[in-house]
């Protein structure tokens, strides 16, 4: 759906070159929800603006259905951007207009009559769940309704992919997740294609299907989201998911253990992470079995990926000359075992 070939774009600044994107190489295939995530200056959003030409790229092609856009001229990008629509983190609606004229807007430019507007602004605005709002100004509604009104526009003129640029970033949780089910719901019912940028790592958990990790300018980790989730090779992935997983121990744990009376045992303290239908606990209790050690849960969580679970479970392991044995076991089970401390 969008092949992404060698794409540069260099940004000169008060007479510096700043390369913002550098050689970026990415396939997302229709019908899919990618994530484009990163930290901050990564190039996320000169990226997504790429796809759609509202950023034109220095080297490299851009193709969208079968069209190259970087060899369109000003007419064919116009009729072609209808195919593309983008939805952004400020809603960038019109202040002077009502939510239905900011829907219609696209159309009118596109030319159509008004009957015809007037009859799909009225099917979008039921779509976004904003019927009832119709009159209303955008300084009138919450920062949800207004990214509805936003999402309703960027829809008009049944585009077949959705850019989202921070679409979420000035919502709160709960508004997150019901702008997030809309996009789902319009991603199955019309097998819209969508794009999003964002910086936060429990938007991607929840919708992505696939992502593309950013840094410098480069992407550096492409593929299925559950893939890159259980097993991040980049850094910078790895850091992200530190924001979802448990992965130090706090201070006041330490001392706590630290004070315990531990005789002559050996002992470490174990991370375990854990993917799908594995659940802990008989994990724990064979091992006690089968190794005769002592295991003292400290930390545990799950939380799912699109109805996947997936855990954190942080244990102290006592027994002697067998602590090993149970690091290779756990292993053999597909746990992803790492030893955080001897505190
Ligand atoms: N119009 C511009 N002129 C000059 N430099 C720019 C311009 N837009 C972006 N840049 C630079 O390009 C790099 C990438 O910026 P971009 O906004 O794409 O990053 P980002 O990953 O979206 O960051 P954020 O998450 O903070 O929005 C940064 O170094 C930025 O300063």
């Amino acid at each position: 759906m969008i092949k992404i070939r060698n794409l540069t774009k260099i940004y000169h600044s008060n007479g510096i070159d700043i390369k913002a994107l550098d050689n970026i190489n990415l396939n997302i295939e229709k019908g899919d929800i990618f994530g484009i995530i990163g930290p901050s200056g990564a190039g996320k959003s000169t990226l997504i603006r790429c796809i759609n030409m509202l950023e034109k790229p220095t080297y490299g092609s851009i193709e969208i259905d079968g069209v190259e856009m970087t060899k369109l001229s000003p007419t064919e990008l116009k009729e072609m951007r209808k195919k593309v629509g983008i939805i952004f983190q400020h809603f960038n609606l019109l202040s002077s207009r009502t939510v239905k004229g900011n829907v219609a807007f696209p159309l009118e430019i596109a030319g159509l009559d008004k009957k015809t507007i007037n009859s799909r602004v009225k099917e979008l605005l039921a779509l976004v769940g904003l019927s009832n709002k119709a009159d209303s100004y955008p300084s009138q509604l919450s920062g949800g309704q207004k990214q509805r009104v936003g999402i309703a526009r960027a829809l008009a003129n049944n585009p077949k992919v959705l850019l989202c640029d921070e679409a979420t970033s000035a919502l709160d949780p709960e508004t997150t997740l019901s702008i997030l089910n809309l996009l789902k719901e319009i991603n199955s019912e019309f097998g819209i294609t969508i794009v999003m940028v964002t910086h936060e790592m429990n938007v991607v958990k929840q919708i992505c299907k696939n992502v593309a990790v950013m840094e410098k300018g480069r992407v550096v980790e492409q593929g299925l989201l559950v893939e890159i989730f259980t097993n991040p090779k980049s850094k910078i992935a790895q850091n992200f998911l530190r924001s979802l997983t448990f992965s130090e121990l706090p201070e006041e744990l330490k001392d706590k253990i630290n004070n315990l009376h531990r005789g002559h045992l050996e002992w470490k303290i174990v991370k375990i992470n854990f993917f799908g239908e594995v659940t802990a606990e008989p994990i724990l209790t064979s091992v006690i079995k089968k190794f005769d050690v002592d295991i003292n849960v400290l930390y545990g969580n799950i939380d799912y990926i699109q109805g996947i679970p997936y855990g954190t479970l942080i244990i102290e392991l006592r027994g002697n000359n067998k602590i090993e044995g149970v690091l290779r076991y756990l292993q053999e089970l597909g746990l992803k075992v790492e030893v955080i401390g001897n505190v």
